[in-house]
């Protein structure tokens, strides 16, 4: 993949919450890139950071260390008006909760357009924009005149892509998009993502604390834990051969018939005090082309031993 071109690159990203005598770091140092046309996912269990790591991109969090370079520009920090309205439109963010995340007293169409609002257009062109954007989500262009308590779950989905796609975005940054969705119309909503990324040649930064949904659409997986990323690795040579404990918990957790019994063998799998380093640092190692996992000298001969 060394040939294709970077869209992003998050360098020792630090992202604190918090006061200056009770700082709380949610990122702690980490580090990706993504490629153009890419899907990438970030994984890890509610809390972990991915959310935060996320929004930092869109510049809603401020970071407090690192860097982020959008196409080889730097976009955290202090960064000039124009560059800034080139984050906004290019990149995008979709939510997980359409219940939540739509304004319950605007119409559809509001919704979809709120961020053509500098742009100054024509109300006919924007009423034009609407209508594609709602057609390219698979929706009726006059459902642009209802509110969304008159759709489902899933169609409400659509309207937050539609809001994403108006705005002709690179990138789409989905923030677990599909976790509150009934499981029947996951796959509808993953569908639509898939074919417009073929149609557009969009990039995505998938956020999921699932696995399993990561597994399918995404080209490489990020781990993150208590806001480190602890090991990153192509989709399929993740799922085949996970080093770092954590991956491992959390593979063990799916598929999940059974919630208490997975939860006591994730309790097995992950050993908590290997995250405590004090002697010993954790660095990154590149176990295989590719492979990275972040690992102190004791998990690296685990590892090795095991292998
Ligand atoms: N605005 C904020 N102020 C203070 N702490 C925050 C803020 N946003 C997030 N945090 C904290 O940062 C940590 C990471 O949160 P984040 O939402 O990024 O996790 P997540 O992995 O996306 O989890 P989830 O899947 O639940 O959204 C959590 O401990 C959270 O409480």
């Amino acid at each position: 993949m060394s040939e294709r071109k970077k869209l992003l690159e998050v360098n020792n990203l630090e992202v604190t919450f918090g006061s200056r005598r009770h700082p709380f770091r949610a990122v702690k140092g980490v580090s990706f890139d993504i490629f153009e046309g890419e899907t990438f996912g970030l994984v890890g269990e509610s809390g972990s950071g991915k959310t935060t790591i996320g929004r930092a991109i869109i510049r809603i969090h401020p970071t407090s260390g690192g860097e982020i370079r959008y196409r080889g520009q730097k976009i955290n920090g202090r960064i000039s008006a124009a560059l800034d309205r080139t984050v906004t439109r290019q990149i995008q963010m979709i939510f997980q909760d359409p219940m939540a995340s739509l304004n319950e007293r605007a119409k559809v169409d509001y919704i979809v357009s709120e961020g053509l609002y500098g742009r100054h257009l024509k109300e006919e062109e924007r009423r034009e924009k609407v209508a594609k954007a709602l057609s390219d989500v698979g929706l009726l262009p006059e459902f642009a005149s209802r509110f969304p308590h008159e759709f489902s779950g899933g169609q409400r989905q659509r309207i937050g892509i539609a809001r994403a796609l108006i705005m002709d975005p690179d990138f789409i940054i989905a923030d677990e998009p599909i976790s509150a969705l009934d499981v029947s119309i996951r796959a509808q909503v993953l569908n639509l993502m898939s074919q417009l990324q073929k149609e557009r040649g969009l990039t995505y930064l998938f956020i999921a604390h699932d696995l399993s949904v990561v597994r399918f659409i995404c080209d490489r997986i990020a781990v993150i834990h208590k806001g480190e990323l602890v090991e990153l690795a192509e989709s399929e040579q993740l799922f085949a051969n996970p080093l770092h404990p954590y991956t491992q918990a959390l593979l063990s957790a799916i598929p999940m018939p059974d919630p208490i019994a997975e939860k006591q063998k994730k309790l097995l799998v992950y050993d908590p005090s290997m995250h405590h380093y004090e002697n010993d640092p954790p660095a990154w190692v590149e176990v295989e082309p590719g492979h990275f996992l972040l690992a102190n000298q004791e998990e690296l001969e685990k590892i090795r031993d095991k292998r």
